[in-house]
This record gives structure tokens, C-alpha cells and sequence, in this order.
């Protein structure tokens, strides 16, 4: 059962980052004080919001969180987080592990209090190869993450996936079935898998388990490498989109409520129908 506790706002800040990672850190703080002085509660930043998306830019701006005191994202969000008393969700960064020089795409959570909350590394890497559009192999430097994220807040469980994570239904099921109310991508498609997908599966994720989603996107750079979509949502249960940009920088705010889960989920109850008698193999 789904349970989110008390209303509250949510904000996704559609944030320009260059390759200067200080400015992409001081410019992401000015924009979360904006959404929490338009009254959010929880705020979600972009995949990759401290440095350009691009599999030559992971090692480059790789940090180590093991040392939360020389990681400078890490700090700077756990002060926002602070200093805004919300509840942060730290879009992404490319996270060295010390010990063994893997790279991950890693996102921070933190509470009003600005304590680590969780740590989600992306556990589906963005492989693809559309001949003539697009070719990406985040493998090429990236390692996956092994476990899924269930963020404990006070409103209730969020689940959290990066960006290619979403076109895994499997997790934003489980999460679900976990008690998650929403599940919260921070995610960069582009040109060619945006128009096509974006929304689609947004209101998809939305719509199987009548949950909220929201996706936080960085804003487009046509100067940059990598075109990122833009276009951040927030779907509600019923997969009606709430609030969407288009591609350039701006707030995404949105109310999100029990009574609205309860009402769709009391119309269209496929939450209390499933037949898991009869796909109950579903690893199989
Ligand atoms: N960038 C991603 O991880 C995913 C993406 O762009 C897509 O699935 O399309």
C-alpha cells in the first residue's frame, strides 16, 4: 500500500550546467533557495548537474564519497539541503569508489537536517545504438549500481531511479509494492529518445502503479555535446502530467496529495486486481 502521510510541494529546478563545476554548484544552490522560497518541500535536481553528460566527462569530474568532507557536492547539497530545510534530491554526479576506480552515476539524498539520506547509484547503464540518431555506452567507464533506492521522509517512501532506470518497470513496480508513493528520476534523454519516450514512460510508470512521478531534467545546451531533452513533469497517479517545461532553464512545482492516490486508485482499483496467481514466475 502506497502511503504518503501529508501534502506536500514538490520542486524540480531544469538547470544549465557548463564545465565549470563550481559555477554548476553555486548556480544549483541559487535556484533550490528559489524553489524553497516558492514553498517546496522536496526538491529534485537533473542527472549530471555538476558537470556536462558525456562518458568523457565521468573520470574528470569523478568524486569520492567515502570522505563526505572532500567531496564538493556533496557538501554544498548537504548545506542547501540545510540551510532551505527541505528535503534534497541531489540529481546526479559521476562518483569514484577510491578503492577499486570503478565510476558510478550517483545520486545524493538529504533531509531538511542535511544528513545523507541514501545513496543510489544507477543500476542501468545507458547503452544504445540507434544507427544514424544516436549511440551512447555509458559502460564504456561507468559500473552499475546493485540495489534499489526507497528514500524513508516524512510524507512517506519515494523510490529513485536515474534516468535509463525508468525503462525498467520492474523497479518502479517493486518500489510500489514497497509503500513508495512517487518514484523521482533525475534522468537526460535527448533528441532522438525524448520526443519519442520521455512522457511515455513517465505516465507509464504513473499509470501502472498509480503512483506519482517526477522527471528532473538538465535544460538543453546546444553548445554541448550531448542535447539533453528537457522537458521535466511531474505525472500524477492517474498519469495526467501536473506540470511540464520545455527546454530551458525553470521550476517545475507541483502538489502532491494521499487524497488524489485514493481517488484514482478507488476508480480504476487494478492495485487490488492483480493475478499474481497466475503470473506469479515473473522471473522466469
Ligand atoms: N540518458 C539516459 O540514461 C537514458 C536515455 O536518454 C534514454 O533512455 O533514452
Amino acid at each position: 500500500m502506497s502511503i504518503l502521510k501529508q501534502p506536500f510541494k514538490i520542486a524540480l529546478v531544469q538547470l544549465a550546467a557548463g564545465p565549470d563545476k563550481a559555477a554548476n554548484l553555486a548556480h544549483a544552490k541559487t535556484k533550490v533557495l528559489e524553489a524553497a522560497k516558492a514553498g517546496a518541500n522536496v526538491i529534485v535536481l537533473p542527472e549530471c548537474f555538476n558537470s556536462p553528460y558525456g562518458t568523457n566527462y565521468f573520470p574528470q569530474y569523478a568524486e569520492s564519497l567515502t570522505a563526505p568532507n572532500s567531496s564538493p557536492s556533496f557538501s554544498t547539497l548537504s548545506s542547501i539541503a540545510k540551510e532551505t530545510s527541505t528535503y534534497l534530491i541531489g540529481g546526479s554526479i559521476p562518483e569514484v569508489d577510491p578503492n577499486t576506480q570503478k565510476l558510478y552515476n550517483t545520486s545524493l539524498v538529504f533531509s531538511p537536517m542535511g544528513e545523507l539520506l541514501a545513496t543510489h547509484r544507477k543500476i542501468h547503464l545507458f547503452d544504445i545504438d540507434i544507427p544514424g540518431k544516436i549511440q551512447f555506452k555509458e559502460s564504456e567507464v561507468l559500473s552499475p549500481g546493485d540495489n534499489m533506492t526507497i528514500v524513508e521522509t516524512e510524507y512517506g517512501k519515494i523510490g529513485l531511479g536515474i534516468c535509463y532506470d525508468i525503462r525498467f518497470p520492474e523497479l518502479a513496480m517493486t518500489a510500489a509494492r514497497k509503500g513508495c508513493f512517487a518514484m523521482i528520476y533525475p534522468g537526460a534523454f535527448n533528441m532522438t529518445t525524448g520526443p519519442l519516450h520521455w512522457s511515455l514512460l513517465a505516465r507509464s510508470r504513473a499509470v501502472d502503479n498509480q503512483i506519482y512521478v517526477a522527471l528532473c531534467s538538465p535544460a538543453r545546451d546546444m553548445n554541448a555535446s550531448y542535447h539533453a531533452w528537457g522537458h521535466s513533469m511531474v505525472v500524477d497517479p492517474n498519469g495526467e502530467i501536473l506540470q511540464e517545461l520545455e527546454h530551458s532553464e525553470g521550476l517545475v512545482l507541483a502538489n502532491l496529495s494521499r487524497e488524489r492516490i485514493e481517488e484514482v486508485r478507488k476508480g480504476i482499483p487494478v492495485t487490488m486486481q492483480r493475478r499474481f496467481d497466475v503470473y506469479k514466475n515473473v522471473v522466469d
